[in-house]
C-alpha cells in the first residue's frame, strides 16, 4: 500500500490570523514550490482557517449549535473556509502539483462536535493516481447541535487513522510546542501535565496549541506519533532528516 503523509498548514501560516480573511499568496506559493519539489510522496493536504472561517465562526456562535439566528453561519463560514481552499488549490496547480478541494461539510457528519461518519475511501483512491486532496477545517452538520466547527487537527487524526499514515505532519508559525521559550521535543501523556499550553494568540474557536495537543495525544493513543514544526521545515519534515519540532507520542 501507498505510504500516505498527512500534512496540516496552519491557519496562522497561510492567512494573516489577524486580519479579515487575509490570505498570505506569497507564503502559499513558497509552500506550493516545496510540495511540488515532492511530488513523489503520497501527500493528503488539509489546512486550518485561521482569518477566514474563524471570526465567522465566533460570530455566528456556530459551536454552540443552531438556532432560528445563526443558520446563515453556516454558509458564511463555509463560504469563508472555502475561498482559503480555493487559493491553496490554486497556489499548488500553478506550481504543478495535482491538487484538488475536498469540502468536509459536503462528506461529514457529526455529533457533539466529533466526526461520527467521514468517508475516506475516494481521498485513498485519489492517491493512488498521484492526486492531492486538499482538505480544510470546516462547518459540519452535527445531529445534536445542528451544526460544529470540525478542526483541521481533528481531521489530521481521523485521516490519519483511515488510510493508516505513519508520517503526520503539522505546520505553523512557531518552531514546536513551546517551553519558556525553548522547543520540548517530545510530548506524551505524562510530560503534558507540566507543560504551560495556551490556545491561539487570535480568534480561534478550536482550541488553538492546546486544541491541537489534545487531538494528536489521541492520535499517539491509537499508535501513530506526529510532528509540530515551523512551516519553514516542511521539506524537512518530508524528507525526514530533523524538523527541529515536537513529537507527539504515547507515553513510553
Ligand atoms: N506552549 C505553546 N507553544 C507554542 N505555541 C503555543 C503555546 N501555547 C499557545 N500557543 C499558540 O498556539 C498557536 C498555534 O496554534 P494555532 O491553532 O493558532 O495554529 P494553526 O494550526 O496554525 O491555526 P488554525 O487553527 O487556524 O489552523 C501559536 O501561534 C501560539 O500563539
Ligand atoms: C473555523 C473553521 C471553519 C475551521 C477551523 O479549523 P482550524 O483552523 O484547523 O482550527
Amino acid at each position: 500500500m501507498t505510504e500516505r503523509v498527512v500534512l496540516k498548514l496552519g491557519g496562522s501560516v497561510i492567512t494573516d490570523k489577524s486580519g479579515a480573511c487575509a490570505i498570505d499568496h506569497a507564503r502559499l506559493r513558497d509552500i506550493a514550490e516545496e510540495l511540488a519539489a515532492h511530488r513523489e510522496t503520497a501527500l493528503v493536504l488539509v489546512h486550518g482557517a485561521g482569518s477566514c472561517g474563524h471570526p465567522e465562526a465566533r460570530r455566528y456562535r456556530i459551536n454552540d449549535g443552531l438556532t432560528d439566528d445563526n443558520v446563515p453561519g453556516v454558509y458564511e463560514t463555509h463560504t469563508a473556509v472555502s475561498s482559503l481552499n480555493a487559493a491553496v488549490v490554486d497556489a499548488l496547480r500553478d506550481a504543478g502539483v495535482e491538487a484538488i478541494g475536498i469540502h468536509p461539510l459536503d462528506l461529514g457528519l457529526a455529533e457533539d462536535g466529533r466526526l461520527v461518519s467521514f468517508e475516506t475511501r475516494h481521498i485513498a483512491e485519489m492517491t493512488e493516481h498521484g492526486i492531492v486532496p486538499v482538505l480544510h477545517g470546516d462547518v459540519v452538520m452535527d445531529r445534536l447541535r445542528g451544526s460544529c466547527i470540525v478542526s483541521g487537527d481533528q481531521l489530521v487524526t481521523r485521516l490519519a487513522a483511515a488510510l493508516g499514515s505513519r508520517r503526520v505532519g503539522l505546520a505553523t508559525d512557531v518552531t514546536g510546542v513551546l517551553q519558556n521559550g525553548a522547543v520540548v521535543p517530545r510530548i506524551d501523556r505524562s510530560t503534558i501535565e507540566s507543560l504551560d499550553v495556551g490556545g491561539s494568540g487570535n480568534t480561534d474557536v478550536t482550541g488553538g496549541m492546546r486544541g491541537k495537543l489534545a487531538e494528536l495525544l489521541a492520535l499517539a493513543d491509537a499508535g501513530i506519533d506526529s510532528h509540530i514544526f515551523h512551516v519553514s521545515k516542511i521539506g524537512r519534515f518530508l524528507d525526514d532528516t530533523g524538523h527541529g519540532g515536537t513529537t507527539i507520542t504515547a507515553k513510553e
